[in-house]
C-alpha cells in the first residue's frame, strides 16, 4: 500500500456525492492500492445527513479508506488536499438550461477557488461537476492565483461516455472497441460530440454510420442527453455522473491507454483556434499525472462551425462572471 492521498469532494450529501463517495473510497479512482483520506465538504444545515453517511462509509470497511474529515468549513475542506471534486452546487430543473445556474452556483466557486490557492498542495487536481461546470471552473481557478491554471479542470466526460455507448449501440460493437471520440467545448446544449477521428473495432466511425444519423441523431442525443434525464428520472444524472467523475481523474491521475485519449475541460491555451482562457472540452492524453492536448487533428467546416459556436458561448459566460474574479 502506498501513504494515503487526500482527496476533496464537496456537496458530499447530495445525489451524486453518495454515487461517488463509496467507489473512490474503494479504490475505483486511484487503485486499489491508494488509499485516501476523504475530505467532505457540506453546507451547515447538510452536517447531520453527511454524518449518516460517513457511517455508512465506515460500515463498509474498505480496505482503502485511511480516513474521513466532514466540515461545513472550506478551509479546512481542502487543507492539504492532493485531488479536489467540487460537486456542490443546486442542479437544474425541466426547462432550465445549465446556465441559468450561473447565478445561484457562481457564488459558490469563487470562496472555493480561494480556499484551494490557501490550503491545497500546490499540484492538486480539481475536477468541477457542478454547472454550469466549465465556467464555474473558470471562476474557482481565477480566485486561486497561486495555484497553476492547469490544475482547474471541468467534466465533460459524462458526455464524452454517453457518446461512447450511443455509438456502441448504434454500431453493435462494446463501448471498449470505440476509440478516438472527442467532446469540443462547453458542457451544455452547444457542446460538440466530434466522430471524424473515431474508430470502431479498427475502422472509421463515420463510415459505418450514415451522415444523416451522425448529425440528426447522435449530435442531438448526447447534447441533450442531460434533460432526457431530468425529464425521466425527475432529478438529475447521478450515478452515471459520479462514475464520470471518477473515470476524468482516474484518467488524470493513472494516464490514459496507448492508442486513445478521452476528452477534458481545461485551460484553452489557442489550441484550435479557441478563444485562450476559457475551460473548454479537448481531446487529451494524460501521463504521469498531466494532460496533452491532442495536436494536429484536421479539422473540417463541419466542426469548425460546431466548435466555434460553443466558444462562443464559453465567452459569453465568462463575460458574465468576470465580476467574482479575484482583483489582479
Ligand atoms: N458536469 C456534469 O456532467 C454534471 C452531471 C450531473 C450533475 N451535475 C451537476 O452537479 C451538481 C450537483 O448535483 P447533485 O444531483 O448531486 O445535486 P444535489 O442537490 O443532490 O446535491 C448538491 C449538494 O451540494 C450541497 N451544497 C450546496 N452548496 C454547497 C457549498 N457551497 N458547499 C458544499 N456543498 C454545497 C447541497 O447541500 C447538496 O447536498 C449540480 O450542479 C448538477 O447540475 C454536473
Ligand atoms: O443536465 C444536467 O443538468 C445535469 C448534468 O449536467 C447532465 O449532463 O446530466
Amino acid at each position: 500500500m502506498k501513504a494515503p492521498v487526500r482527496v476533496a469532494v464537496t456537496g458530499a450529501a447530495g445525489q451524486i456525492g453518495y454515487a461517488l463517495l463509496f467507489r473512490i473510497a474503494a479504490g475505483d479512482m486511484l487503485g486499489p492500492d491508494q488509499p485516501v483520506i476523504l475530505h467532505l465538504l457540506e453546507i451547515t444545515p447538510a452536517l447531520p445527513a453527511l454524518q449518516g453517511v460517513v457511517m455508512e462509509l465506515n460500515d463498509c470497511a474498505f480496505p482503502t479508506l485511511a480516513g474521513v474529515v466532514a466540515t461545513d468549513d472550506v478551509n479546512v475542506a481542502f487543507k492539504d488536499v492532493d485531488y479536489a471534486l467540487l460537486v456542490g452546487a443546486r442542479p437544474r430543473g425541466p426547462g432550465m438550461e445549465r446556465k441559468d445556474l450561473l447565478e445561484a452556483n457562481g457564488a459558490i466557486f469563487g470562496p472555493q477557488g480561494k480556499a484551494l490557492n490557501d490550503h491545497a498542495k500546490r499540484d492538486v487536481k480539481v475536477l468541477v461537476v457542478g454547472n454550469p461546470a466549465n465556467t464555474n471552473a473558470l471562476i474557482a481557478q481565477q480566485n486561486a492565483p497561486d495555484l497553476d491554471p492547469k490544475c482547474f479542470t471541468a467534466m465533460v466526460r459524462l458526455d464524452h461516455n454517453r457518446a461512447l455507448s450511443q455509438l456502441a449501440e448504434k454500431t453493435g460493437k462494446h463501448t471498449t472497441e470505440i476509440k478516438k471520440v472527442t467532446i469540443w467545448g462547453n458542457h451544455s446544449s452547444t457542446q460538440y460530440p466530434d466522430l471524424h477521428h473515431a474508430t470502431v473495432d479498427g475502422k472509421p466511425a463515420l463510415t459505418l454510420v450514415d451522415q444523416a444519423w451522425y448529425e440528426n441523431d447522435f449530435i442531438p442525443t448526447v447534447q441533450q442527453r442531460g434533460a432526457a434525464i431530468i425529464k425521466a428520472r425527475g432529478a438529475s444524472s447521478a450515478a452515471s455522473a459520479a462514475s464520470a467523475a471518477i473515470d476524468h481523474m482516474r484518467s488524470w491521475a493513472l494516464g490514459t491507454e496507448e492508442g486513445n485519449w478521452v476528452s477534458m475541460g481545461i485551460p484553452s491555451d489557442g489550441s484550435y483556434g479557441i478563444a485562450p482562457g476559457v475551460i473548454y472540452g479537448y481531446p487529451v492524453t494524460c501521463k504521469d499525472g498531466r494532460y496533452t492536448i491532442v495536436q494536429g487533428l484536421e479539422i473540417g467546416e463541419f466542426s469548425r462551425g460546431r466548435m466555434d459556436a460553443t466558444d462562443k458561448e464559453l465567452r459569453e459566460e465568462r463575460g458574465g462572471v468576470e465580476h467574482l474574479f479575484a482583483k489582479k
